[in-house]
């Protein structure tokens, strides 16, 4: 297993070993102690999994606030996203800084979003399957958005005209939303 620190602090992405042959490959998706010896938490309680049957599906900027904040540990089963994170940590040296991960089947590559980072992707293939673990229960009442096109974040989408949620469309940008931020 390969770890690549991501430039905002606690976020990291994973390469798994593969074990690849005549018949295809294995690898081990997630290992409790594995992963807890790379500081990441083994305390999932839900997994998730949504399909976006075009390219262009923009799912986010989604987070939850506490005591229902989330990590989540992301990967792709099917197709190709382009994955953002934004740090809405108060006081973080990077408050309102994001990075972008490419994560597809193809590639393998997992993402860990701590709690304390708003969290959203787009899709670049169609019928593209995302699954994730996370350790918090998912709680309407303290589910929040931030703008996907935000301009004081600035995400580089690989699209300007997105398939979004209705509710995804609504999202207060961060400075709006930012007094929700307890992490
Ligand atoms: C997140 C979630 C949703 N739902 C229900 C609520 C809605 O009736 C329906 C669709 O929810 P939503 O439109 O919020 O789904 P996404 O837009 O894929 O949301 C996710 O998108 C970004 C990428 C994230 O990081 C979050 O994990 C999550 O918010 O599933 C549940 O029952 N449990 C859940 O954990």
């Amino acid at each position: 297993m390969k770890v690549i620190e991501s430039k905002l602090q606690g976020a990291k992405l994973i390469e798994p070993s593969l074990f690849e042959d005549h018949r295809g490959f294995f690898m081990e998706s997630y290992h409790a102690e594995g992963y807890a010896a790379i500081g990441l938490p083994n305390t999932y309680v839900q997994d998730n999994h949504s399909l976006s049957i075009q390219v262009g599906v923009l799912r986010g900027l989604h987070y939850q606030l506490n005591p229902k904040a989330q990590s989540k540990l992301v990967r792709v089963t099917a197709g190709s996203i382009f994955d953002a994170i934004v740090d809405i940590r108060k006081g973080s040296p990077t408050f309102g800084q994001w990075e972008g991960f490419e994560l597809s089947a193809e590639n393998k590559r997992q993402l860990f979003v701590p709690s304390g980072f708003a969290h959203g992707f787009c899709t670049v293939a169609p019928n593209t399957e995302v699954q994730y673990k996370v350790d918090n229960f998912f709680s309407p009442e303290q589910d929040r958005g931030i703008l996907w096109n935000d301009p004081t974040i600035g995400i580089e989408w690989p699209t300007n005209a997105p398939i979004l949620s209705d509710k995804d469309s609504r999202h207060p940008g961060l400075l709006n939303a930012h007094n929700n931020f307890v992490y």
